[in-house]
């Protein structure tokens, strides 16, 4: 890509351009650098980009990793330092810190880009990635000191270089009263005006108001530092109680469990009665909020005023809490769920299954007990649900979640079960070995790796599915991710707001594996396999997938052809074909079938036959052909891997170790439809019964399957 020089916004950078780049920083690594451009040009060139930002529509914001490096551990007072000059390309040490102070106000977007100096008064452009920064609400704003690990120079996509921070544990803003900050910088210590208490609460809560979260919670604590030791509990009760919720904002619920903890004890200091229970132990209240169940041992509701309960169940849910039953109201959660609310108050159901070590598999997810067919196996609460989708597996620089880094970056409580997930091997290989009680350190790159294979795609209500185009979201259901995959998978993840349900799709025993599909089968083996090893790095072993290999490329060649024929008839005969050329479609629809051997398939699903079969269903329905109908049905059925049987007034599924679907469910409703026409209602009924337990397992609930089952 060649950029228009002056006339754009170079801030942002283009995933493409960025990889080419980095590859050729690779050929330059180590090497010095001498900056060419004056601390004015990139001054003016700076406000440049801040007025480009405030005046023009900006596109969604592009998060971009370069090559991998991990994040630096050397403490500050520890580190070498360095200065700009000694910079390298595409390299920095490990031990090495620089110091930095902010010349301008950043311009915020994808990243946070500022001109920074060094303590000898090089100047250069820094663009620090994955931070949790607005330009409302800037965390490199004007005059901040700043120390970063690991400094390195980047090739800028215009010429030139710029210092760039990917892993948010490399950059820490400095207080100017650290040992660390040069003394001519401290005199830069800003003139804070004397307030009361109450006048800094006041001024946290417009700043709240102005969504400038960072003051408000600078204003709350300037406010708590202006009590005196004999302060009114009331007032410092309610700073840390306006603490507590500027932190959930934020997503830091480390900060906020401890905040509401301090609220909670300061409350049962101030009443006699509660001076010396167990409210006053901080300890005790901080491990009750984690404690990940909503049992109430320090009688919580009925002992803290209505606003600090509150806090305490937004924790609690945040962080997340568990029941032991499958027991859930879903008519409530699914009318409490809408495009503005998808975070949905309910505890996650995971103690009948289990994670094991699978024989070739890695770690997979086990039944602790039986299921039947439809029922709810687990249920899980998201552990991140960004606001939007970036998601481009094709690129190598890859696009990911910012808000999950920000919260694995601000709790370090949350980040051992979610860095548990399979990162493909990436940390050991890339990085150093994390000794006991140290913080696990949040890597972009790992996070990445970790997204890549666990991420689902999920949209608002899997219900909705069934009748519209529904976009989709990312999201990380952690106990979820452990299910391996399979073509013939024995459950399926359904989703309402931010919590997934999964159900069997067939009877589970205790101690069965449960598998489910993480994507849709392609129709050849090649393609599938290709799917599943460019994402996630396997080769699927399942009875399908075996199977279909043996039958050889040939075989496979001519289904495809015959089944690409099929598709372009089924378009040109639209919606209302005639019998004749009805029957003409069926007979080569016969021929397809040939080509699945039955000894071989004897209970597989024939890909293949799927799309036909339906469209050859629905026109016999269309011309009113009953009888033809209901056979074509029970064969879709068939080549899903379902076998039933109509006898009398009862139906049966009679082998089942297929796939249940959508279509499946629309098969059933055109069986019972089919026999309702012939006077059989008892078996019609009977039919629909099972449609509904499928429409529950595809869906994950059964609201909406009066409709959509009505026939
Ligand atoms: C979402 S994780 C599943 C849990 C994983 N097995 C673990 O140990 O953490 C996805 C990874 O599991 C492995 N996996 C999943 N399904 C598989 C299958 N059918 N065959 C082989 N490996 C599979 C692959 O390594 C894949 O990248």
């Amino acid at each position: 890509m060649v950029r228009p020089q002056q006339s754009h916004n170079l801030y942002e950078e283009d995933p493409d351009e960025t990889k080419e780049l980095s590859q050729k920083a690779q050929g330059h690594k180590g090497e010095k650098v001498v900056q060419e451009v004056s601390k004015e040009t990139l001054a003016q060139e700076h406000d440049r980009h801040l007025k480009f930002h405030t005046e023009n529509a900006l596109q969604p914001r592009n998060i971009i990793l370069p090559m991998s490096y991990c994040p630096s551990k050397v403490s500050l007072s520890q580190a070498k330092r360095t200065r700009i000059r000694d910079l390298r390309i595409a390299t920095g040490d490990l031990d090495e810190v620089i110091l930095l102070r902010t010349l301008t106000e950043p311009v915020v977007h994808s990243a946070s880009v500022t001109i920074v100096e060094d303590e000898h008064g090089e100047i250069a452009r820094l663009t620090v990635c994955n931070l949790e920064d607005s330009m409302n609400d800037p965390v490199l704003s004007k005059d901040s000191t700043l120390a970063i690990r690991q400094p390195r120079w980047t090739i800028a996509p215009y010429g030139g270089y710029y210092i760039r921070v990917d892993h948010p544990s490399d950059l820490v803003l400095l207080d100017l009263t650290a040992p660390l900050v040069p003394f001519e910088w401290r005199s830069l210590d800003k003139d804070i005006p004397s307030k009361t208490a109450a006048g800094w609460k006041k001024e946290g809560d417009m700043m709240f108001l102005k969504k400038k979260f960072r003051q408000a919670l600078a204003c709350y604590e300037r406010g708590r530092k202006a009590l005196g030791t004999d302060a009114a509990y009331a007032v410092l009760i309610d700073l840390y109680r306006k603490r507590c919720g500027v932190n959930i904002v934020l997503l830091r619920f480390d900060d906020a469990s401890k905040d509401l903890a301090h609220a909670i004890k300061l409350h049962a200091k101030s009443e006699q009665a509660l001076h010396n229970s167990d409210l006053a132990d901080f300890d005790a209240v901080k491990a009750w909020l984690y404690s990940k169940n909503m049992s109430d041992p320090l009688h919580i509701a009925s002992r803290i005023s209505r606003p600090l309960r509150d806090l305490a169940v937004r924790i609690k849910f945040d962080i997340g809490v568990f029941q032991t039953t499958a027991d859930y109201d879903f008519p409530r959660l699914s009318s409490s769920v809408g495009p503005l609310n998808l975070h949905i108050d309910a505890a996650s159901y995971t103690s009948d299954t289990e994670v094991k070590q699978t024989f070739h598999h890695g770690r997979g997810l086990f039944a602790k007990r039986d299921f039947l067919a439809g029922d709810l196996i687990m249920a899980e609460k998201a552990f991140a649900m960004p606001g939007y989708l970036v998601n481009d597996r094709s690129s190598e620089c890859s696009l990911y979640s910012l808000e999950l880094v920000q919260k694995l970056t601000a709790n370090p409580s949350l980040r051992r079960e979610f860095f548990d997930m399979d990162d493909g091997g990436y940390w050991p290989v890339n990085a150093w070995e994390i000794t006991a009680g140290e913080d696990i350190p949040v890597d972009v790159f790992r996070v990445e790796h970790i997204r890549r294979r666990n991420c689902f795609a999920a949209p608002m209500r899997s219900v909705d599915v069934l009748t519209q185009a529904t976009p989709v979201r990312n999201g990380f259901w952690i106990h979820t991710s452990y299910i391996n995959h399979s073509c013939l998978p024995n459950s399926v993840r359904t989703f309402l707001g931010d919590m997934l349900f999964l159900r069997t799709t067939r009877h589970i025993r205790a101690g069965d594996e449960i598998t489910a599909q993480y994507v849709t089968p392609e129709l050849t083996l090649g393609e599938r396999q290709e799917k599943y090893k460019s994402t996630w790095g396997f080769e699927c072993d399942c009875r399908l997938c075996q199977v279909d290999d043996q039958v050889g490329p040939a075989v496979e060649q001519e289904r495809m052809a015959l089944f690409n024929e099929l598709k372009v008839t089924a378009q040109k005969l639209g919606a209302k074909p005639t019998k004749t050329a009805l029957k003409r479609f069926a007979k080569r629809l016969r021929e397809l079938e040939v080509l699945y051997r039955e000894d071989h398939y004897a209970d597989l699903p024939k890909l293949c036959l799927v799309h036909p079969t339906l469209f050859l269903t629905e026109a016999w329905r269309g011309v009113k052909n009953t009888d033809k109908m209901i056979e074509s049905a029970t064969k879709l059925l068939r080549y899903f891997g379902i076998e039933v049987l109509a006898l009398g007034i009862d139906f049966e599924i009679a082998k089942n170790s297929g796939l249940v679907n959508v279509e499946c469910v629309r098969a059933l409703k055109y069986l019972a439809e089919g026999y309702t026409t012939k006077g059989q209602p008892e078996l019609a009924s009977s039919i629909l019964r099972t449609a509904k337990v499928w429409f529950k397992t595809i869906t994950g609930t059964d609201v909406g399957s009066e409709e959509f089952l009505k026939i």
